[in-house]
C-alpha cells in the first residue's frame, strides 16, 4: 500500500469558457494534478482540447499537467505539448508504431512519460518498457467522454499492474505512478486505492459538486478523506 495519493481533477468536467480559474480554483482546493484530456475525433468518437490550451493554462498553476493523449498518431504532438508545459504525456499503446520510441520521445523531450491502459487492453504491452515509465494508467472507462460508470473489472487490472510495479521497483527500478481514470466518485475511491492506485483522476466527481462557498474544498476533502485510514496503514 502507498503512503502518497494523488487527486487529479480532470478538466474535461470543467466550465471551458473560465478555464484558467478553474484550474486555480481545484489547485486551490487540495487537488495535486491536472489532468488533461486530448481527444482527437479518430482515436476516441470525441474532439477536445491541445497544445494552444495547455500553454494558456501553464501560467495558473504549478502543479504538473498529466497530459492524457487520445490521438492517433501520437508522435507530431508530443513535442508541442512538451512545449507548451506539460510534465507528463500519456498515450495508447494502440495508437503508437513504436511504443519504445515514443516513450523515449517523451522523456527526450523533457517529460515524464506513460502508458495508458483501455478497459480491454491487454497488460503484456508493459512487457518490454518498465524502465521507460513514470506512469501507467488504467482507464475504467471506455476513453471519450467524462461521466461514464465505472467498469468494475478494472480493480483486477489495477491489482496486476500494482504487482509488477512493486517487483520492479524492487529491483532496483524507477517509481512508477499507478493512475484510474474514469467514473472515480467519493464512494469508490477507497476501493480503487485498495486494489493499488495512487493517483485518482475524476472529472465529474469534481466539477460537478461545486460547493455552497463556491469551492472544490469539501469534495476534494471527501475524497482524500476516503483514502486516509489507507494512508495510515501504510
Ligand atoms: O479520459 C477521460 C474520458 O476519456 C476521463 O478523464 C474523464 O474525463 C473522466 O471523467 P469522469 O468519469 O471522472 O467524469
Amino acid at each position: 500500500m502507498t503512503s502518497t495519493f494523488r487527486i487529479a481533477p480532470s478538466i474535461l468536467s470543467a466550465d471551458f469558457a473560465r478555464l484558467g480559474e478553474e484550474v486555480e480554483n481545484v489547485i486551490a482546493a487540495g487537488a495535486d494534478v491536472i489532468h488533461f484530456d486530448v481527444m482527437d475525433n479518430h482515436y476516441v468518437p470525441n474532439l477536445t482540447i491541445g497544445p494552444v490550451v495547455c500553454e494558456a493554462i501553464r501560467p495558473r498553476t504549478k502543479a504538473p499537467i498529466d497530459v492524457h493523449l487520445m490521438v492517433k498518431p501520437v508522435d507530431a504532438i508530443v513535442p508541442m505539448f512538451a512545449k507548451a508545459g506539460a510534465d507528463i504525456i500519456s498515450f495508447h499503446p494502440e495508437a503508437s508504431e513504436h511504443i519504445d520510441r515514443t516513450l523515449s520521445l517523451i522523456r527526450d523531450n523533457g517529460c515524464k512519460a506513460g502508458l495508458v491502459f483501455n478497459p480491454a487492453t491487454p497488460l503484456h504491452y508493459l512487457d518490454h518498457v518498465m524502465d521507460k515509465l513514470d506512469l501507467i494508467l488504467v482507464m475504467s472507462v471506455n476513453p471519450g467522454f467524462g461521466g461514464q460508470k465505472f467498469i468494475g473489472e478494472a480493480l483486477v487490472k489495477i491489482a496486476d499492474i500494482r504487482q509488477r510495479i512493486d517487483r520492479h521497483v524492487a529491483r532496483g527500478g524507477q517509481p512508477i505512478w499507478l493512475e484510474v481514470d474514469g467514473g472515480v466518485k467519493v464512494d469508490n475511491i477507497r476501493a480503487i486505492a485498495e486494489a493499488g492506485a495512487d493517483t485518482f483522476v475524476a472529472g465529474s466527481a469534481i466539477f460537478g459538486a461545486r460547493g455552497a462557498d463556491g469551492s472544490y474544498r469539501d469534495v476534494v476533502a471527501a475524497l482524500r478523506g476516503q483514502l486516509e485510514p489507507l494512508r495510515r496503514a501504510a
